[in-house]
């Protein structure tokens, strides 16, 4: 007999002495139950989805009184019911409200009176508790809204606005913890599970809400474990365009400390953040209105598998919060064991460890945070089932062969305990309170004992050391107690110190010399002859620094130069050899060499909200309607714009241009801006050519901003009287594009005339005038596949792991 047989024979001898055999009958049972459960039905709107029962769960949570007894048969409604659309517009403050106002009246206000099915539907609503009416929610599923003729217009809308990046389409109980976090310009900022980055892009905005400033000092770096989606990530915030951002690649629960200094000479600086979001990787349940398979694969195992793994990212982010930082744990699930029970044996730990004595972490009431948000209270009090049904009370009444499975950790603090930790300030969001999915979220603040008098506070979150005790926890009481601490010392003795993570030290094997596989971070030297010209031609404000711009190539022509902040500088400097670097820095010039210019650089639009406060040159006054020509036509000639801008177009050599429409700018606006204009400040970059000056915005951008112009992209153009006829040897070309009554751009030969004026298109900006239409007229296929690429998806399920390792795959 092979050693492998003999093993199993061993272990399955072992399995019958323990009598596990029972439990095979009873799992059989359970399977041929679940099997007659999950009959697939048809669901209105001509998609199937698997049967919404699941006995196992329902026995758990009736078990748990969470929700309340009288609540349960609608808890159990809402959960099979598919959840509304919730979005919210993003970006700049003063663009958002813009965008609402295009909403509110072109969308929504004729939404009043739609039947679908014989069902009136109710009109579209602002989250109450999302800030400046920036959160909506439709009481329709997205198939209701894609199939629905009198929704066409909306549905088409909301894919090229979540394109374009002004809308994010995100569950609304996603957007709470991000809230939570009261993030200030200044902050130093760890998302420790980012991907797919729903979240991340709203830290971020927080970070830049301020609008007078010009670059936040604060930063946020976004982590995840997965490499695949970190690239995901990448994509999801690059219309934010910060400078003051970075992701990384690592296990959340072994982060790597990042140095603020040379880690080998003298003293280590360690990076503390101000503000953590441990958004873990959980079952998933409270998403099973989104993701109906959630329904067939929930078992109690889900949760017990993940409890270990976020107990450790949240104990590691922990250690990574600086003084009087906050830090917000999060799951969508409702699962006591992944939500409080891993809060509270978390508090409970760091009161055990001498070496934190200095510091009280504690949860912070937030039943305030958010007017509006209906919540119930976190518990105290939660059982413990096992995978056979079995209940358990405490730890003293589990099988030794489970103890693999269930852990002291899991069970919920002792009534003395409970009393202070007052789980109670932990949210818990059922869905049927406000038709949401299931949400768990407990804010956590670290409170120094001890203000020290001669630490310079200014410099707190940047140079506090990181605190590398070894010490083990003290001893607690009673066997239970004695149990936690052997349980601690063998899983958790270094919590507070991963500084040779098990992952990094995988990952040393991957790295090729000079750093990982990505390409390089080269930073321009002081003296680099690439920044003069630059600096000249756009007469750039002695406040930038150049010593932030970077490339992505060491050896040969440089295409594209980025710019980053200091600290991210700083972060880079010291961690390369260390921390596996995805994504920093904002593209803000693109080579663009041409006979007829002093400058090889062109702005890009990508990073032009960043650069334009530090251009003092190549900027050109615009008014709403030439916004309009510029992105309705490929290489508009010149007298196709306003006199006030041909004008000033005259004034500049051939190059890189930017155009700056300004509502404030009361001298500069004339009657149409003021009745026609949006009232926000934009920004475009452009390309001044000999006899026709372009825009360089991509694509899905230029319908956004013609919608602020109030131009509907399928409408026509010309309706406005915008356009001049161009020179009588180009009008011949003047063609209809196909599949639109009304839009006129100019055609091939036009931009033949241009494309020797003005440089060919770049990989920024890829726009053609038969886009246009083209989108328009998306096929049910593209639409789809834009729905599930473009909506947020934050919940992992499909879990399979032990202890230790965790293999998520989202559901998309
Ligand atoms: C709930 S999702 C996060 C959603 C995200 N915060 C958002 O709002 O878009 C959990 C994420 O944790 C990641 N993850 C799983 N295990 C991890 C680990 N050990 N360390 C870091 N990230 C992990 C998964 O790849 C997944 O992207």
């Amino acid at each position: 007999m092979g050693r492998r047989n003999r093993n199993k024979k061993q272990q399955d001898m072992k399995r019958k002495d323990r009598g596990d055999d029972r439990d095979k009958d009873t799992k059989r049972q359970r399977l041929d139950d679940a099997k007659a459960d999950s009959i697939q039905t048809q669901e209105p709107w001509g998609y199937k989805m698997t049967d919404k029962n699941n006995k196992m769960f329902e026995t758990f949570y009736k078990m748990q009184n969470i929700i309340p007894e009288d609540e349960w048969e609608t808890f159990m409604a809402t959960m099979r019911e598919p959840l509304p659309i919730t979005f919210r517009a993003t970006g700049f403050k003063s663009e958002v409200q813009e965008l609402l106002k295009i909403i509110k009246s072109d969308f929504f206000s004729n939404m009043v009176d739609i039947e679908i099915e014989g069902k009136k539907v109710d009109p579209p609503s602002t989250l109450p508790w999302y800030p400046d009416g920036c959160g909506w929610q439709i009481n329709l599923t997205k198939q209701m809204v894609r199939k629905s003729p009198p929704l066409e217009k909306l549905h088409k809308f909301l894919i090229s606005e979540t394109e374009s990046g002004n809308i994010s389409r995100q569950e609304a109980v996603s957007m709470i913890p991000p809230l939570l976090m009261d993030i200030k310009p200044h902050h130093k900022v760890l998302d420790m599970c980012a991907a797919p980055g729903s979240k991340t892009a709203q830290l971020i905005e927080y970070l830049h809400a301020d609008e007078s400033i010009k670059l936040p000092e604060g930063f946020v770096i976004a982590n995840d474990a997965d490499n695949k989606r970190c690239y995901m990530m990448t994509h999801q915030v690059k219309r934010l365009a910060s400078p003051n951002f970075m992701i990384i690649n690592h296990d959340a629960s072994t982060m790597p400390n990042i140095f603020l200094s040379d880690p080998g000479a003298g003293e280590k600086k360690c990076l503390m953040y101000d503000r953590v979001l441990a958004d873990v990787p959980c079952s998933g349940d409270g998403t099973m209105r989104k993701n109906p398979d959630v329904w067939g694969k929930w078992t109690v195992a889900n949760g017990h598998n993940l409890h270990g793994l976020q107990t450790r990212i949240l104990k590691r982010g922990l250690a990574l919060l600086g003084d009087n930082g906050r830090l917000v744990y999060s799951t969508c699930s409702l699962n006591p064991i992944e939500d409080e029970a891993v809060v509270a044996s978390t508090l409970l730990q760091w009161r055990n460890m001498s070496a934190n004595k200095n510091c009280e972490i504690r949860l912070v009431d937030i039943s305030k945070e958010l007017p509006g948000l209906k919540h119930n209270k976190g518990v105290s009090h939660w059982k413990i089932m096992s995978k056979t049904s079995d209940v358990y009370e405490n730890m003293s009444e589990v099988p030794e062969a489970l103890h693999t499975q269930i852990r002291p950790s899991m069970f919920p603090p002792t009534p003395e305990q409970a009393e202070s930790l007052n789980l109670d300030r932990c949210i818990r969001i059922l869905p049927h309170l406000q038709n949401t999915g299931g949400f768990f979220v407990a804010v956590i603040e670290k409170v120094p004992r001890i203000q020290q008098e001669d630490q310079q506070k200014a410099d707190v979150t940047l140079t506090a050391p990181i605190d590398d005790t070894t010490k083990e926890p003290e001893a607690a009481n009673g066997e239970e107690g004695k149990k936690e601490v052997e349980y601690v010392k063998k899983q958790d003795r270094d919590w507070s110190k991963p500084e040779i993570a098990p992952y990094c030290s995988q990952m040393k094997k991957k790295r090729k010399a000079g750093g990982f596989k990505e390409d390089p971070y080269i930073f321009l030297e002081e003296t680099d002859p690439i920044w003069p010209p630059i600096q000249k031609f756009f007469n750039m404000d002695k406040e930038f620094d150049h010593k932030y711009l970077l490339v992505r190539c060491g050896e040969g022509k440089k295409r594209n130069i980025y710019y980053t902040s200091p600290h991210i500088k700083t972060i880079l400097a010291h961690n390369e050899e260390r921390v596996k670097f995805i994504n920093l820095g904002v593209k803000v010039l693109v080579r663009s060499d041409h006979d007829d210019c002093d400058c090889s650089f062109r702005l890009c639009q990508e990073g032009l909200h960043m650069m334009f406060p530090f251009l003092n040159a190549r900027s050109l006054k615009v008014h709403s309607r030439d916004i309009v020509t510029m992105l309705s036509t490929e290489n508009p000639f010149l007298d196709n714009f306003s006199n006030d801008v041909h004008s000033q177009a005259k004034a500049y050599s051939v190059g890189s241009i930017w155009f700056i429409y300004d509502p404030s700018d009361e001298a500069f606006m004339d009657q149409d801006d003021r009745e026609n204009g949006p009232n926000c400040k934009l920004v475009f970059c452009g390309w001044k050519g000999k006899v026709s000056m372009r825009s360089f915005v991509p694509k899905q951008e230029r319908f956004h901003f013609l919608r602020l112009c109030g131009v509907q992209p399928q409408d026509a153009l010309f309706k406005r009287g915008h356009m001049k006829s161009p020179p009588a040897n180009t009008q011949e070309a003047i063609q209809r594009i196909p599949g639109t009554d009304s839009m006129d751009v100019t055609s091939s030969a036009d931009n033949q005339t241009a494309e020797s004026d003005v440089p060919a298109e770049d990989d920024d900006v890829q726009t053609t005038a038969s886009d246009i239409p083209a989108k328009y007229s998306a096929t049910d296929d593209t639409e789809s596949a834009m729905d599930s690429a473009t909506e947020n998806t934050d919940t992992v399920n499909d879990v399979t792991q032990s202890n230790n390792s965790t293999e998520a795959t989202e559901a998309t």
